[in-house]
């Protein structure tokens, strides 16, 4: 579950990004966060995992206040929750396996569960086939979908995707959402920013609309 109470947010030397923000995302739900440039999408998303710290108010995630753990704590958080970016951040010199494989490397897993997760993973996206390709030798799409199995390795129960079809044609944007759908049927929170109202209008999913800095939750 993530829970924002009376949320703002000031950069220093800057007008605020999130004013007031108030609102609940249950477990298992899916929400839109849309919004124009700069109505401070990437900021929320950022209060959520914790790399940015609010000014003032609470961030809840699974019932945790995000904003008072310490920063040694900040892994513990980061394991439940899979986050997904536009440039989607993957290492050009490490083979799609590897870079999927990356978090659970970190977190000191057995090679044989590595190996099996990363499979599982790919799968889903549909690019087992592609395991030992590096980045470059990848479309956008791919490199994407890359970027998701990367998020899902470690079965998070919360996933947090911005932009993440910003530089993709309707189809495929259509297909990542698709994907998300499906995350999302079997009991993750999904919450993605995206400026596209087009893919998002017909969708029965949550709308939390930002308006410079300010909530407005449509339907
Ligand atoms: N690190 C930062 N330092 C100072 N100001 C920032 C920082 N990051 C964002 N801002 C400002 O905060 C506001 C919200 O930005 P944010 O990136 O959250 O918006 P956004 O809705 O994600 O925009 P976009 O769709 O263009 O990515 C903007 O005015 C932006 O200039």
């Amino acid at each position: 579950m993530i829970q924002f109470q009376r949320v703002s947010k000031v950069y220093s030397g800057g007008k605020p990004a999130l004013q007031n923000i108030n609102f609940t995302l249950l477990p298992g739900e899916m929400a839109f966060l849309t919004g124009h440039s700069g109505a401070g999408k990437s900021t929320l998303m950022r209060l959520i995992c914790g790399l940015e710290k609010a000014n003032d108010g609470k961030v809840l995630l699974n019932g945790i206040d995000v904003s008072r753990l310490k920063r040694q704590e900040m892994p513990f958080l980061r394991r439940t929750i899979g986050m997904i970016f536009q440039d989607h951040q993957l290492l050009m010199d490490h083979t799609v396996y590897d870079n999927v494989a990356i978090p659970l490397i970190i977190l000191g897993k057995a090679p044989e569960e590595i190996r099996r997760r990363v499979s599982a993973s790919l799968d889903k996206v549909g690019l087992l086939n592609k395991m030992k390709f590096y980045p470059i030798q990848l479309s956008g799409g791919e490199q994407q979908r890359v970027g998701i199995a990367r998020a899902i390795v470690n079965h998070p129960n919360v996933l947090l995707a911005d932009e993440p079809t910003g530089n993709l044609d309707d189809k495929l944007s259509k297909d990542i959402l698709k994907l998300f759908e499906e995350f999302n049927q079997t009991g993750v929170t999904v919450l993605m920013a995206t400026h596209n109202m087009a893919l998002v209008r017909h969708k029965q999913h949550r709308i939390l609309h930002l308006n410079q800095g300010h909530l407005e939750v449509k339907n």
